[in-house]
């Protein structure tokens, strides 16, 4: 077996090592009940949940589900375990360590994928006579969600009409008939972009929905990485070894050749139907929030042997739309703003800001070498990024200081409501484009699409100019480190 980051039922075989799964043998409805199982998990960081015996499973075992692939675990030492193992990292990992890595690529030379003849996912094929979406055991998350939401965690696969970009990303899909899905398929996404090429063609787009992929290729199809750029190519050299990917049958994509399983068909660029409302990443279903989207035929399925479709039930924190979508913007963010000369140390998105902010670590040293402005410096970052497709989900980028660990919200809530000056120190983009997803836009008061983002400063006027002037009145800054040092060590001696 590969190793867990190249295959995802290695990747399932290393949580069970980690004592992280929990496999479910009794027989459990796809309708609401997995649903509830994963929404306990997440919401209490429990261990994965493998649903072996679902309600409506053919007899070749499709599909079992494991839910929460990519969410937290409760041990503080391995909170980040399960995004560790999507990369071959340490369970032990800080996040800086996991965003890190999927930044690594950008300096060293793509290693693009190896095809190969065939391979696990092609065990088994399933024309649309031999299956049935709404008899196989599709799941509902959530019990006002509009339709059975099969697709929260497997990648599509699409490519321009020139061939020249081929796009992995993370889109949601839900069951429109027994063949058919609709799905959103909205700008500025790459599946967006490129669905809008094959319009312009009056073609339909050729797509491939691969679940169970190798979970590096997960980690990426969920990040904003550059337009044009193939993840495949980018997940090579991320690993340091060639993707193994697999020719479709009914159309000329690739796919991982270790998939679960594999949906092949072609996404209308005419054919509209009503998609949501849907269970969402900020912790709302709004009833009756539905809107007509494309919709996918579904033309083969191919599979493993009793496959696993990964299952994100998403919502409340925390679960994979925090773990991935906004650090993954966050990394992106970072990287771009520091290949811009711009003096950054780390970027993150708070999971208690339900990934709508971004925090940057500012090198303040380098910041009062710029001579430059609280106003210049907080535009010269908006700017760069809300007018930028990372940004586009984000909607406030707080700056702090060097003293300030953007990956503990506590430190950065400490920074943002004692040195940023309400109104005063935060620099408004009413003509950015929004994420109407966050409930303060697609159900608030103002343009769905336009605006509400800030670059708020949590830097102080004395950190652009002569720098910090404070002592944090706490136990790490407030006492010598002798005195520190004397308290810890006879902390017990005391009686505590
Ligand atoms: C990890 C994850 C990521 C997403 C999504 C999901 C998960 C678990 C859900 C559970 C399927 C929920 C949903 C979150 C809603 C969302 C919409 C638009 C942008 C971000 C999130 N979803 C996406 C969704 N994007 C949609 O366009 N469409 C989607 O449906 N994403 C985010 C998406 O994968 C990232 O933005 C990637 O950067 C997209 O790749 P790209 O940059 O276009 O090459
Ligand atoms: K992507």
């Amino acid at each position: 077996m590969a190793l867990p980051h190249m295959e995802f039922r290695a990747f399932v075989q290393a949580l069970k090592d980690d004592g992280d799964l929990v496999e479910i043998n009794e027989e459990c409805d796809p309708n609401l009940e997995v649903s509830a199982i994963i929404r306990k998990v997440v919401e209490s960081d429990e261990r994965a949940p493998l649903f072996n015996n679902l309600k409506g499973q053919n007899g070749n075992g499709l599909w079992r589900i494991l839910g929460a692939p990519n969410s937290l675990r409760s041990d503080k030492s391995h909170r980040y375990g399960r995004l560790a193992r999507h990369l071959n990292l340490p369970p032990t990992s800080t996040m800086k360590q996991i965003l890190d890595k999927m930044v690594s690529a950008k300096t060293t030379a793509p290693i693009p994928p190896k095809i190969v003849e065939t391979g696990p996912c092609k065990e088994f094929r399933l024309t649309p006579d031999q299956f049935d979406l709404n008899q196989l055991p599709s799941p509902t998350l959530h019990q006002a969600d509009g339709g059975k939401y099969i697709q929260t965690y497997g990648m599509f696969i699409v490519r321009s009409p020139d061939g020249k970009w081929t796009n992995w990303s993370i889109a949601r899909a839900m069951v429109h008939d027994k063949n058919h899905l609709v799905g959103p398929v909205v700008m500025p996404q790459h599946i967006g972009v490129i669905h809008n090429l094959w319009k312009e063609k009056g073609q339909d787009m050729p797509y491939a929905l691969a679940f169970g992929v190798p979970p590096a290729a997960i980690m990426a199809a969920s990040m904003p990485l550059p337009d044009g750029l193939t993840e495949a190519e980018y997940i090579g050299s991320m690993v340091n070894s060639p993707l193994e990917l697999v020719k479709c049958e009914t159309n000329d994509l690739f796919v991982p050749s270790t998939s679960e399983i594999v949906f092949e068909g072609t996404c209308s660029v005419t054919e509209k139907a009503s998609e949501g409302p849907f269970g969402e990443m900020h912790g709302y279903v709004f009833k009756g929030n539905s809107h007509l989207m494309p919709v996918y035929t579904v033309n083969m399925i191919t599979h493993r042997k009793d496959p696993i479709m990964p299952v994100s039930a998403c919502g409340r924190l925390t679960d994979e739309t925090h773990t991935m979508i906004g650090p993954l913007a966050a990394a992106e963010i970072g990287y771009i703003l520091k290949s811009n000369g711009l003096p950054i140390k780390e970027s993150f998105s708070p999971f208690e800001s339900q990934v709508t902010w971004v925090a940057l670590q500012v090198d303040t040293e380098k910041l009062r070498a710029m001579k430059t402005t609280a106003e210049a410096f907080c535009r010269q970052v908006g700017d760069l990024i809300f007018r930028g497709k990372p940004g586009f989900l984000i909607h406030r980028l707080l700056l702090v200081g060097d003293d300030i660990n953007v990956y503990d919200f506590k430190e950065v809530i400490w920074a943002f409501t004692t040195r940023c000056r309400p109104v005063m120190d935060e620099y408004s983009y009413e003509d950015a484009p929004g994420f109407p997803l966050i409930p303060y836009m697609g159900h608030g008061n103002g343009p769905a699409t336009k605006g509400g983002k800030l670059v708020c400063d949590c830097l102080l006027p004395v950190e652009y100019t002569t720098g910090k002037d404070w002592e944090a009145a706490d136990f790490k800054e407030s006492f010598s480190p002798e005195l520190q040092q004397k308290v810890l060590g006879r902390w017990q001696a005391y009686g505590f």
